[in-house]
C-alpha cells in the first residue's frame, strides 16, 4: 500500500480582516467538541453573543502578530511540513482543522498522489477533546463520506515520549542560556474543567482536586490536565529545576465556566506582586507560535508583569520548524509505518 502523512494543526483565519476572523471563529466555536453544549444553545451563544463582539477584538490581536507571508501558525506549519517532506520518501501534506486548508483537501492531495494509507499527525503534544479528538472524528467521517478505500491511522499524544521531552528540554535550556530568571512558568492552553471529566474513560477518576492527575490511572491516556502536568514534571526533572522555581498554569480561557486553574494571567500578576523581577515562560501545548503565544503571552503577559513591577519577561519560542523537531516527527512516522506493516 502506498503511504502518506497528513500533519494537522488548528488553523487560522485567512486574514486579520474582522470578516475573515468571524468566519473562522464561527466554524471553530460551533464545533461540538470545543463548545460542548447542545446545538441550539451553542448556536445562540456563538452566533447570538460571541460572534457579535469577539471578531473585532480578535482581529485587532491577529493584526499585531500577522506576518507578511500570513498567519504565523500557518507559515510555521508550512515550513515544518517542507522539512519533514525532505526527510521522508512518502508524500507529506498539511491541513488545518478549521479554516481554508481543510482536512478534506489534505486527504485529497494525498489521494491524488495515489496514497492508499495515511498517517494522521495531530500537531498537539497533549490529547484534548477540542484538538486531537475533533481531528480524528472529522477525518474518520471524511473517510466514510469521500475516501472509503483509504486506510487511516494516527500518531497518539506524545507528551511523555522521552525523545520529545529531551528535545523540548534542550530547546528550553538553549533559550535560557545567559538569561537571568527567578521563576519559569509552563503555560498551557486551558480547557473547561467539564472537558476533563467528559474525556475520563473510567468515569470516576478525574476530580480535578489536585491529586487525581498524579495518581496512576488509565484515564490519563485522555486526560489533558495530567498530560500537561507530566510535561512540566518531566522537563523540570531533566533540567534539574529546583522546587519553587517553576510552576504550571493555563491560559486563553473563554466564557464564565470554570477552566483549568491556575490561570496564566493571574499567575503572572501574582508573581509580579510577590516581588519576582525576572521570569521566563514556555508554552508546551503549542508546537508552533501563534496568536496565543505571540500576543496573549509575549505581549499581554509581558505588559501585566511589567505593570506589577516585573523587569524581564523572557518568552521561549515553540519548537516551530526546528530541524531536530522535523527529524523527530519523521522518526515517529517511520516507526508508525513499521507497526502498520505488521
Ligand atoms: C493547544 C491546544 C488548544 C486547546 C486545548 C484549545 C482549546 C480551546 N480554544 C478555545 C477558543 C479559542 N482558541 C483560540 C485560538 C487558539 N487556540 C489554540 C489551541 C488550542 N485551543 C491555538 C493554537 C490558537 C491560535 C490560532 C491562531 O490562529 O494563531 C481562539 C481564537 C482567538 C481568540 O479569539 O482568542 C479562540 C476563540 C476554546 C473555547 C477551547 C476549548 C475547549
Ligand atoms: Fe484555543
Ligand atoms: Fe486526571
Amino acid at each position: 500500500m502506498k503511504k502518506g502523512v497528513l500533519l494537522i494543526n488548528l488553523g487560522s483565519p485567512d486574514s486579520y480582516n474582522p470578516k475573515d476572523v468571524k468566519k473562522y471563529l464561527g466554524e471553530f466555536l460551533m464545533d461540538e467538541r470545543v463548545i460542548d453544549i447542545p446545538y441550539v444553545a451553542r448556536a445562540l451563544l456563538v452566533r447570538g453573543i460571541i460572534l457579535k463582539t469577539r471578531p473585532k477584538a480578535s482581529a485587532a490581536a491577529y493584526k499585531k502578530i500577522w506576518w507578511e507571508e500570513g498567519s504565523p501558525l500557518i507559515v510555521i506549519s508550512e515550513r515544518l511540513k517542507k522539512k519533514v517532506q525532505k526527510q521522508l520518501k512518502v508524500p507529506v501534506a498539511l491541513a488545518m482543522r478549521y479554516g481554508s486548508m481543510t482536512i478534506k483537501k489534505g486527504l485529497q492531495e494525498l489521494v491524488d498522489k495515489e496514497v492508499e494509507e495515511v498517517i494522521l499527525f495531530p500537531l498537539y503534544p497533549q490529547f484534548a477533546m477540542a484538538t486531537t479528538e475533533t481531528i480524528l472524528v472529522l477525518a474518520e467521517q471524511l473517510k466514510q463520506d469521500y475516501f472509503p478505500n483509504l486506510k487511516l491511522s494516527s500518531i497518539p499524544a506524545f507528551y511523555n515520549k522521552p525523545d520529545y521531552i529531551e528535545l523540548l528540554s534542550n530547546s528550553i535550556k538553549k533559550h535560557l542560556q545567559g538569561i537571568n530568571y527567578e521563576h519559569i512558568l509552563f503555560s498551557y492552553h486551558g480547557v473547561p474543567e467539564r472537558h476533563i471529566k467528559k474525556s475520563d474513560i473510567t468515569k470516576s477518576h478525574c476530580k480535578i482536586d489536585g491529586s487525581c492527575c498524579i495518581t496512576p490511572s488509565k484515564a490519563h491516556q485522555f486526560c489533558y490536565r495530567h498530560q500537561c502536568l507530566e510535561v512540566t514534571r518531566l522537563v523540570a526533572e531533566r533540567l534539574q529545576f529546583k522546587e519553587g522555581t517553576f510552576s504550571t498554569s493555563f491560559q486563553s480561557r473563554l466564557g464564565f465556566d470554570p477552566w483549568l486553574q491556575p490561570y496564566t494571567d493571574r499567575t503572572i500578576e501574582r508573581m509580579g506582586k510577590n516581588g519576582i523581577k525576572n521570569m521566563a515562560i514556555v508554552t508546551p501545548a503549542f508546537v508552533s507560535d501563534c496568536l496565543e503565544t505571540l500576543e496573549e503571552i509575549a505581549m499581554e503577559g509581558k505588559e501585566i508583569f511589567e505593570e506589577m513591577g516585573g523587569e524581564t519577561f523572557t518568552t521561549i519560542p515553540c519548537l516551530n520548524d526546528d530541524e531536530e523537531w522535523a527529524s523527530l516527527i519523521s522518526k515517529w512516522v517511520k516507526e508508525q509505518f513499521e507497526t502498520t506493516n505488521n
